[in-house]
């Protein structure tokens, strides 16, 4: 007890945060048929807050060459298949439905889909049906259904269903999900786990797949190699550009106002005592009304979409984004 007591006096203050409210936190909704899926706010959510942690739903193989290195084709390949065999096709056609489409599976009905959609509070622990899914591999912080309407579903859906790939080939399915892992997934290091002490973070957080990204770590004690993690929540968040620091008054007022609202980590190092290595922990960087969309940064590295965020529509910074 005596022991006990003196290490926890010793923890950064960091590590004796709260974990995240166990109350509805994120819904699902349409953004736009470009954007697509985003998460949105189920309550007012308070600057600094952890909103949820979230397990994987499914990780690969990831290396410095990910994006070029087609051997890693197969490893991204049997990851989708386990979270298909896990999940089903409901999962995939409603969570991640433009690699569905692209692996020749058509979008999910509305009628099919909006029984999964409206799973409200959703119990983790119960797993028994398709309608728990979406909030299944929520720690803390539970899954609020969705605010998606019929029309906005079906337009959405009309939208992925022309990229359907009538007969897929071994070879599309495997660069689909290349595709996939490139723009949904994030770079989680490997660790051995060393801590023999409760509570103590295990090894080193997670970062970005993004050149810029800098890991956490406390203590690295042998493998470096990294996984690929798809988060069934944490990977429906939208990108946010930060504003620039800028002498134009109108630029800087838009910086407080707007940019993105979130932030994440992955592991426990850095953060709090609660959260596990590779899951994902999704943080407030300021306070955030209810139905307000969670966003953050992509980072510096290529993003492949053509960027519709806030920043880029009020301030000047569409302009810049769009040259890039
Ligand atoms: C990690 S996913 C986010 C979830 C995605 N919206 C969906 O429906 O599956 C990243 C993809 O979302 C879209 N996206 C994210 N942020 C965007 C933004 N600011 N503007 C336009 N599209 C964006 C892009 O298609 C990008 O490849």
């Amino acid at each position: 007890m005596h022991t006990t007591v003196s290490l926890v006096f010793h923890l950064p203050a960091k590590f004796l945060r709260n974990a995240p409210k166990d109350a509805p936190a994120v819904r699902i909704g349409l953004v736009s048929p470009t954007v697509g899926y985003g998460l949105f706010a189920a309550r007012d959510l308070s600057k600094d807050e952890f909103i949820f942690h979230e397990a994987p739903l499914m990780t690969a193989l990831f290396n410095e060459k990910f994006s070029a290195d087609a051997s890693l084709m197969h490893s991204q390949h049997q990851a989708y298949k386990a979270a298909l065999a896990d999940g089903g096709q409901d999962v995939v056609t409603l969570a991640f439905p433009m690699l569905a489409a692209r692996n020749g599976f058509p979008p999910a009905s509305w009628e099919a889909a909006e029984p999964i959609f409206s799973a409200e509070s959703a119990e983790p622990d119960v797993a028994d049906s398709a309608k728990k899914f979406l909030g299944k591999n929520l720690v803390h912080g539970r899954f609020a259904g969705s605010t998606i309407t019929q029309d906005e579903y079906e337009t959405y859906a009309a939208g992925v269903r022309e990229m359907l790939i009538a007969k897929p080939t071994e070879e599309d399915r495997q660069r689909a999900c290349l595709d996939f892992f490139k723009n949904y997934a994030f770079q989680v290091k490997r660790t051995m786990i060393p801590s023999t002490i409760p509570h103590l973070p295990a090894g080193p957080a997670g970062g970005p797949i993004t050149p810029t990204a800098t890991a956490t770590a406390t203590t690295i004690t042998s493998k470096t190699n990294s996984d690929a993690c798809i988060y069934l929540l944490g990977s429906l968040i939208n990108h946010c550009c930060t504003p620039p620091s800028s002498s134009s008054a109108y630029v800087t007022r838009k910086r407080t106002e707007k940019g993105p609202n979130c932030e994440w980590r992955i592991g426990a190092s850095g953060l709090a005592h609660f959260v596990e290595p590779k899951h994902i922990c999704v943080q407030a960087k300021r306070d955030i009304k209810e139905g307000e969309q969670l966003t953050w940064d992509y980072g510096k590295r290529e993003k492949g979409f053509v960027c519709e965020c806030a920043t880029c529509r009020d301030t000047f910074m569409g302009y810049y984004c769009g040259m890039l």
